[in-house]
């Protein structure tokens, strides 16, 4: 039989990260492993009670989730690979609970963050930061909660048998997060062709070495998916910066990688694994299919 993986996960059942961490491992026997924080998480894969971990590190509506970079600059983790998750946020009550009658809201920061434009609207709820979307749910339940709100995900509402007051709350639509799957070992589970790699890259603050670096990818013709200033860890006074590149050729990022570490103070492969299309994407690459599929039958 084949072993379960224990998966380390912020938030409890029902939460983003739960589903996330479900979806990714959609083909192994998992144990999901609750914490109450990101550092909380850290630690469970660095002690080995956790095989993987999975960390949202960016928001459509939200960014980057920041102090997760500072997080995998602590920790020698891999990133093994990522997934994208359409993220819905709902207006959870009690049973029989009016919207009128509702004086505080609770959810993760990054969930009531995205969801600012009801909030400013409904004014007169109070919002309250909690560990996660799921738990708000929960302790709404358990304490039997009434003129308490929170925000969470349907299944999180079917979970603990409550109302949902208002649907898709978010401020747009197209909200989704990117998760990262990170692994203590450091090739874990390298999966057939890395087609992404994500640095971290210390740079003086002086000069135009970012400038270099950009030009250095350019030339190597690179996708940069991404690139964020990140916080730098107490002591470190040089130029933080987080770099996603990508390419269909994993011996084109590798050389590339190779030849950014002259350019920079210090570079830290965070990991090299396949990229995920995010829901925009994917929903982009259906409607040119069903085009191109359309036009060939004409
Ligand atoms: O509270 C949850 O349900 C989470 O999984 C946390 C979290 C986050 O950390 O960003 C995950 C995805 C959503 O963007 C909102 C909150």
């Amino acid at each position: 039989m084949a072993k379960e993986l224990k998966i380390a996960i912020q938030g409890g059942p029902a939460s983003f990260h739960d589903t996330a961490a479900r979806q990714y491992f959609a083909q192994d026997e998992v144990e999901i492993l609750p914490c109450t924080s990101f550092a909380q998480l850290c630690d469970t894969l660095q002690q080995g009670t956790a095989d993987f971990a999975v960390m949202a590190i960016e928001n459509a509506l939200a960014g980057s989730i920041l102090t997760n970079y500072n997080l995998l600059q602590q920790h020698d983790f891999s990133i093994i690979g990522e997934i994208w998750l359409a993220i819905d946020q709902n207006l959870i009550a009690l049973p029989g609970q009016q919207l009128h009658e509702i004086e505080t809201v609770s959810s993760h920061p990054v969930a009531l963050l995205q969801c600012g434009d009801f909030l400013k609207k409904h004014n007169h709820i109070l919002p309250k930061e909690a560990s996660d979307t799921a738990e708000s749910v929960r302790v709404i339940r358990e304490g039997n909660q009434t003129g308490a709100a929170a925000i969470a995900s349907k299944q999180a509402a079917l979970l603990y048998r409550m109302d949902i007051l208002q649907e898709n709350i978010a401020d747009r639509k197209d909200n989704y997060t990117r998760f990262l799957v990170l692994s203590k070992e450091p090739k874990q589970k390298i999966n057939n062709a890395p087609d992404k790699a994500s640095l971290i890259l210390q740079l003086p603050m002086l000069g135009n070495a970012l400038g270099a670096v950009v030009n250095s990818l350019h030339t190597h013709q690179l996708h940069v998916s991404q690139i964020q200033s990140i916080p730098a860890l107490p002591g470190n006074t040089n130029q933080n910066v987080a770099i996603d590149i990508e390419s269909a050729d994993t011996h084109k990022l590798q050389v590339a990688v190779n030849e950014l570490r002259p350019l920079v103070l210090d570079l830290k492969l965070l990991g090299l694994y396949q990229t995920a299309l995010n829901p925009v994407q994917l929903e982009q690459q259906a409607s040119m299919a069903a085009t191109i599929n359309s036009l060939n039958l004409n």
